[in-house]
C-alpha cells in the first residue's frame, strides 16, 4: 500500500533511495508497459545483490545477464516447449499429478486440514518430472530435502538476515548465523542435482526425454563452440532456477484459489455447475477443455490477479541509457516495475480490490483477455514457465473443484485473507475442508 501512496503523490515514475542506491519504481499499467514491452531490450538486465552473487554466481537464468542469460534462457524455453508444453504428453503427466493431489485430499475425508504441504509437493513433483524424467514419490527423503531447501531459500529472502547480508557482506560471510544455513542448503541441493546428472550420464544414449538429458546433449553438441555457456555448472543452476521459479509460485496461487472458493461460495457453485455441464462424468479434465470452460478460466485468472503472488515483481536493470514516460533513465539504473500496481490498476479493472471473475468475461460470458493481466511480467525477461504454470493451475484447480466442495471448518472464526511474505505473498496457515462432492 505504501507504494500506492507514493505513486499517488509522485506519479507513475518515481525514485526511491535504498541506502545509497536509487531505484526507479514504475507504477500502473501504462508505465510498466512503456518499459517492459515497448523498451524490452533496454530493461532486460538483472541487478545482483551480494547475497545472490555469493549464492548463485552469475550463472543460470534468474541471476545471469548478457550472452550467458540469453543462451541459457533461449535453450530453456525451447527445451520446455520440446518436452511437451501445450502437448498431449505433458497434459497426461499433469493429469496424473492432479489426480494424485485429489487422492491425497480425499484421504482427509472432509476433515479440516491445511492443504499447503500437499500442494507444494505436487508442484515440486511436476518440476521434478520435467527435469529429472522420473516421478519422485513425495515421501522420498531426498526429494523432501530438496523441497525443504527451496522453501527455506524463498522464506529467507524476506528476513532481516538477507538485508544484513546485502549491507555487510564482507562481515556476514565470516560470521555464524541463520544466513549460513542457506549456503548449507545450497550445497545439499547441488549434491542432489549432481547425483541426478551422474545417473543420466550412466544411462545408454537415447532420445533425450527430460531437461537434464537434453542439456547434456547440448553440452556435447556445443563442445567446440568457443562462446558456448553450456556446462554442468550452468545446468545445475538452471535446474535450481526452475525449482525456485516454478514450485512456490504455482503452489501459492493454487492455495489462494481454494481459499477464495471457500470465501465466495456462489462463485464456487458456478464453477461446479460449469464443470458438471461441460465435462463428462468419467473423463479426466484435459487442458483443451479450458476452451469450453470460460467461467472456470476467468476464476483462475482472477485468483492470479487478486493474489498477485510475486507482489511487486522482480527488479531489473537498464542495460543502455533510455527514457520511460519522458523521464531519462541512465544505463545501470535499477528499475522496479511494480506488477501489483498493474494487477490493481483502477484504470484497467472495474473492481481492482475485489474478487470478480467478470474482469475476464464479456457481456455474453465468453472468456476475455485483458492486456493488464501481467502476473508473469512482460518483455524479454517475462517468466519462461508461464505456459507450464497455466496448464498446472487449470488442470489442478478443475480436477479439485470437480471432486470437492471447499468449505470453512465448522465453528471456525472465519478465513484470514491477509498474506504473509515468504518469498511470495502466501496465505496464512489455516485449515479448510475438502468435502467429496459424491457425498453431498
Ligand atoms: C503462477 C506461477 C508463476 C508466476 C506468477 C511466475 C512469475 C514470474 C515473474 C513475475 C518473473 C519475473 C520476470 C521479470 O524479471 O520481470 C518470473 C521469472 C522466472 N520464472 Fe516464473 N512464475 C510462475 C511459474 C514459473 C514456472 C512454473 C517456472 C518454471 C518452469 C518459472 C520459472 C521462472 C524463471 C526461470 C524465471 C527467470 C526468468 C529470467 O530471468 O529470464 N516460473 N516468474
Amino acid at each position: 500500500m505504501y507504494e500506492v501512496w507514493l505513486a499517488k503523490a509522485h506519479g507513475s515514475v518515481f525514485t526511491v533511495w535504498v541506502g545509497p542506491t536509487p531505484v526507479v519504481v514504475l507504477s500502473g499499467f501504462q508505465a510498466v508497459k512503456a518499459a517492459l514491452v515497448s523498451n524490452s531490450e533496454q530493461f532486460s538486465g538483472r541487478p545482483l545483490t551480494p547475497l545472490f552473487r555469493d549464492l548463485f554466481g552469475e550463472r543460470g537464468i534468474i541471476c545471469s545477464n548478457g550472452h550467458m542469460w540469453r543462451q541459457q534462457r533461449r535453450f530453456c524455453l525451447a527445451t520446455l516447449r520440446g518436452l511437451g508444453l501445450g502437448k498431449l504428453a505433458l497434459d497426461l503427466r499433469l493429469q496424473e499429478e492432479a489426480a494424485e493431489l485429489a487422492k491425497a485430499f480425499s484421504q482427509e475425508q472432509g476433515r479440516p486440514f491445511d492443504p499447503q504441504v500437499l500442494i507444494v509437493r505436487a508442484t515440486a513433483r511436476v518440476i521434478g518430472a520435467l527435469v529429472f524424467g522420473r516421478h519422485y514419490p513425495s515421501e522420498d527423503p531426498l526429494f523432501q530435502e530438496l523441497t525443504q531447501a527451496i522453501n527455506f531459500g524463498l522464506a529467507f529472502v524476506s528476513t532481516i538476515w538477507r538485508r544484513l547480508y546485502d549491507i555487510f557482506p564482507w562481515a556476514l560471510r565470516h560470521l555464524p548465523g541463520p544466513h549460513q544455513e542457506i549456503f548449507r542448503y545450497r550445497e545439499a541441493v547441488r549434491d542432489f542435482i549432481h547425483q541426478e546428472i551422474s545417473r543420466h550420464k550412466l544411462r545408454a544414449p537415447e532420445v533425450p526425454k527430460d531437461f537434464i538429458s537434453c542439456y547434456l546433449a547440448q553440452i556435447s553438441k556445443a563442445k567446440d563452440d568457443p562462446v558456448s555457456t553450456f556446462n554442468e555448472e550452468n545446468l545445475t543452476q538452471v535446474v535450481i532456477d526452475l525449482f525456485l521459479g516454478g514450485t512456490d509460485t504455482t503452489a501459492t496461487t493454487l492455495r489462494w484459489a481454494l481459499l477464495y472458493m471457500v470465501q465466495h461460495q456462489a462463485i464456487q457453485e458456478r464453477v461446479h455447475q460449469e464443470l458438471d455441464t461441460v465435462l463428462s462424468a468419467t473423463q479426466a479434465v484435459c487442458y483443451e477443455d479450458r476452451e469450453h470452460l470460460p467461467y472456470t478460466r476467468a476464476v483462475i485468472q482472477e485468483v492470479q490477479r487478486l493474489s498477485s503472488v510475486v507482489a511487486v515483481g522482480a527488479v531489473r536493470q537498464c542495460v543502455t541509457s533510455t527514457c520511460v514516460c519522458g523521464h531519462p533513465v541512465p544505463k545501470g539504473t535499477i528499475i522496479l516495475p511494480n506488477l501489483a500496481s498493474v494487477l490493481y490498476d483502477p484504470k484497467c479493472w472495474e473492481t481492482p480490490r475485489q474478487f470478480n471473475p467478470s474482469h475476464f468475461l464479456d457481456k455474453d460470458g465468453n472468456f476475455m483477455v485483458n492486456e493488464a493481466f501481467l502476473p508473469f511480467s512482460a518483455g524479454h525477461r517475462m517468466c519462461p514457465g508461464d505456459q507450464l504454470a497455466r496448464m498446472e493451475l487449470f488442470l489442478m484447480f478443475a480436477t479439485l473443484l470437480r471432486a470437492f466442495e471447499f468449505q470453512m471448518p465448522e465453528g471456525s472464526p472465519g478465513l484470514s485473507l491477509e498474506y504473509v511474505f515468504g518469498g511470495t505473498l502466501q496465505p496464512q496457515p489455516q485449515k479448510i475442508c475438502a468435502v467429496p462432492r459424491s457425498q453431498l
